[in-house]
C-alpha cells in the first residue's frame, strides 16, 4: 500500500472511525469490546486490516490514556484527520505501543508533525522520557496510567509500579484445550497455521498464543469443541475447586460458562453440574458452549425463576465466581481503567457477600465452597473472606498447592499478571465442617 491517495483516504477513514468509537466509549462508559462490535456490524466497508487498525489503535488511545488525556480533544473533532491535538494524541500512542511501522501511521505522524524517530522499545521510563521530548509533557508519572480511587483499593504491600509495566503491554491469548488429550488435534492444527505457541510448564492444557495472526474461533478444532479461549488465571481455578468425576458441583455465577466448562472437563465429563446465573441470555451462550464441547452433564438454571441454594441436596461443591470491578482484567480491557469507579468496588463488594451468604448452603457437610473474583480490591477479596470466616465459623480456609508453582497457598490463591503474562485473579478455598 504505497499509494499517497489510498493512505490519506484509509487515513481519514480510519481516524474517523477511531475518534467516533473513542468518544463513544468515553461518554457512554460501555465495553469497548461492544461498541467495537457494534460498529463493524453497522459498518460493512470495513475489512479485516482495516478493523485490526481501528481496533488496535483504540485499544492503545485507552492503555496510555493517562499520559495522552492532556493532548486529546476534550469531545469528537469535526474532521479527526485535520485535528492535529487528535493526531498527535493518536501517533503518540501508536509508538508507545511500537504500532507505528505502517504507512497510515507515518502519515498520523506528517499530520500532527511528530517526529517517530528512537521511540522506544519496552522500557516505561523510557517511553515516559521519549513522550517529555516529543510532547512537551514533563510532568508524566507511571501512576498517571491508573486512576487514583485504584491505588486506595490495593492491598498495603501491593507493588504498583510492577503491576503498571505490566499494564501498559499488550496482552497474549490463552486457550484451553479440552476433552481427551488423545483426540485433541488443536496443538497440530495451530501448528499447520504457524501460530507462536506457549503450552505453560505446570498446566499442561494450557497454551499461550502471542499475536495470532488467524481468528482463533474459525479453526476445525475450536468448532470441534477441542478448545476454548480462556486466560490462564481463569484456567487457574479449576485447581482451586479440584472437582472430581463423579461429584456435584453448583456455579452460582456461571455467566457465559467460562468456568463451568473447565469443571466439566476436570470432571471428565461425569457428575453433574447446575450453572446458574441471573441473566438468561448468558446461560444460553453457556448451553451452546456446553453442546460444542459435547458435555451433557451440565443443567442451566435462571437464579431468578429459581430458589437459590439447594438444601434439600446439598452439593460437593459451590464456585461463587463474582460480579466484580474485573480490575484484574484491565490489560485486556484498558477502557475499564477510566470508566470504572471506587464507588463499584463498594456496590460489588455488598453484593459479592449477599452471593456468598446465599450460596454458603448449598454445600454439603465436608464440601468445599470456592469464592473467586479477577479484582484486585481488598473490600472485594480479603475483607470478604475475613468477614465470610467471622459469620460462617462451621467454614474454614483448606489450604491447596498454588496452581502455577505448586506452592502451598493456605486457602488463598493471588494470581498477578507477572511473571505468567496472564490476568489477575484472587480466590479463596473453604472447606465445610463435617
Ligand atoms: C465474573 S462473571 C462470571 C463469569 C463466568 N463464571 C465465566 O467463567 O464465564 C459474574 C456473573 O455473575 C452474574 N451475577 C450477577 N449477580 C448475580 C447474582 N446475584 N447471582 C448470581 N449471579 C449473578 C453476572 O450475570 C455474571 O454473569
Amino acid at each position: 500500500m504505497n499509494n499517497p491517495k489510498l493512505i490519506q483516504a484509509r487515513a481519514r477513514s480510519y481516524s474517523e472511525a477511531i475518534a467516533q468509537i473513542f468518544y463513544e466509549v468515553r461518554e457512554s462508559r460501555n465495553p469497548l469490546d461492544q461498541e467495537l462490535r457494534r460498529f463493524f456490524r453497522n459498518n460493512k466497508k470495513y475489512g479485516s486490516r482495516d478493523r485490526r487498525f481501528i481496533a488496535e489503535s483504540l485499544y492503545s488511545l485507552f492503555r496510555w490514556f493517562g499520559w495522552v488525556q492532556d493532548i486529546l480533544p476534550i469531545s469528537a473533532p469535526d474532521v479527526a484527520c485535520e485535528n492535529k491535538k487528535f493526531c498527535s494524541g493518536l501517533i503518540a500512542v501508536l509508538c508507545l505501543d511500537n504500532l507505528h511501522i505502517d504507512p497510515v501511521a507515518e502519515h498520523f505522524s506528517q499530520l500532527a508533525g511528530v517526529n517517530m524517530q528512537g521511540v522506544p522499545k519496552t522500557d516505561l521510563d523510557e517511553k515516559r522520557q521519549w513522550m517529555g521530548k516529543h510532547f512537551g509533557l514533563k510532568q508524566l508519572k507511571n501512576t498517571d496510567l491508573v486512576p487514583d480511587w485504584f491505588v486506595e483499593e490495593l492491598p498495603k504491600d501491593f507493588n504498583l509500579e510492577e503491576l503498571i509495566i505490566d499494564l501498559q503491554k499488550r496482552p497474549p491469548m490463552w486457550i484451553r484445550l479440552q476433552g481427551p488429550q488423545n483426540k485433541n488435534n488443536t496443538l497440530r492444527e495451530l501448528k499447520e497455521r504457524d501460530f507462536d505457541i506457549y503450552p505453560h510448564s505446570i498446566m499442561k492444557k494450557a497454551i499461550k498464543i502471542v499475536n495470532p495472526r488467524v481468528n482463533l474461533y474459525e479453526l476445525k478444532s475450536f468448532r470441534d469443541g477441542q478448545f476454548e479461549v480462556q486466560d490462564l488465571a481463569s484456567q487457574s481455578l479449576g485447581f482451586a475447586c479440584q472437582a472430581e468425576g463423579g461429584q456435584r458441583w453448583w456455579d452460582v455465577c456461571a455467566g457465559a460458562g467460562g468456568k463451568t466448562l473447565l469443571l466439566a472437563d476436570h470432571m471428565e465429563s461425569k457428575g453433574g453440574i447446575t450453572s446458574t446465573d441471573i441473566r438468561e441470555w448468558k446461560l444460553d451462550d453457556l448451553k451452546k458452549r456446553a453442546r460444542r464441547a459435547r458435555f451433557s452433564n451440565i443443567t442451566t438454571k435462571n437464579l431468578k425463576k429459581t430458589r437459590s441454594a439447594s438444601k434439600k441436596r446439598p452439593y460437593d461443591g459451590v464456585l461463587v465466581d463474582a460480579p466484580c470491578s474485573c480490575t484484574g482484567t484491565w490489560r485486556r480491557n484498558p477502557d475499564a481503567r477510566w470508566s470504572s469507579t471506587a464507588k463499584d468496588c463498594e456496590e460489588l463488594a455488598t453484593i459479592q457477600a449477599d452471593i456468598l451468604e446465599k450460596s454458603a448452603p448449598g454445600v454439603k457437610a465436608d464440601g468445599v465452597l470456592v469464592y473467586a473474583t479477577c479484582s484486585f480490591s481488598v473490600r472485594e477479596n480479603e475483607e470478604i473472606v475475613e468477614n465470610f470466616l467471622k459469620t460462617h465459623p462451621d467454614f474454614y480456609l483448606e489450604d491447596f498447592p498454588h496452581p502455577l508453582t505448586l506452592k502451598p497457598t493456605g486457602g488463598i490463591l493471588r494470581i498477578s499478571p507477572s511473571p505468567e503474562d496472564c490476568d489477575a485473579m484472587f480466590a479463596a478455598r473453604f472447606r465445610r465442617k463435617n
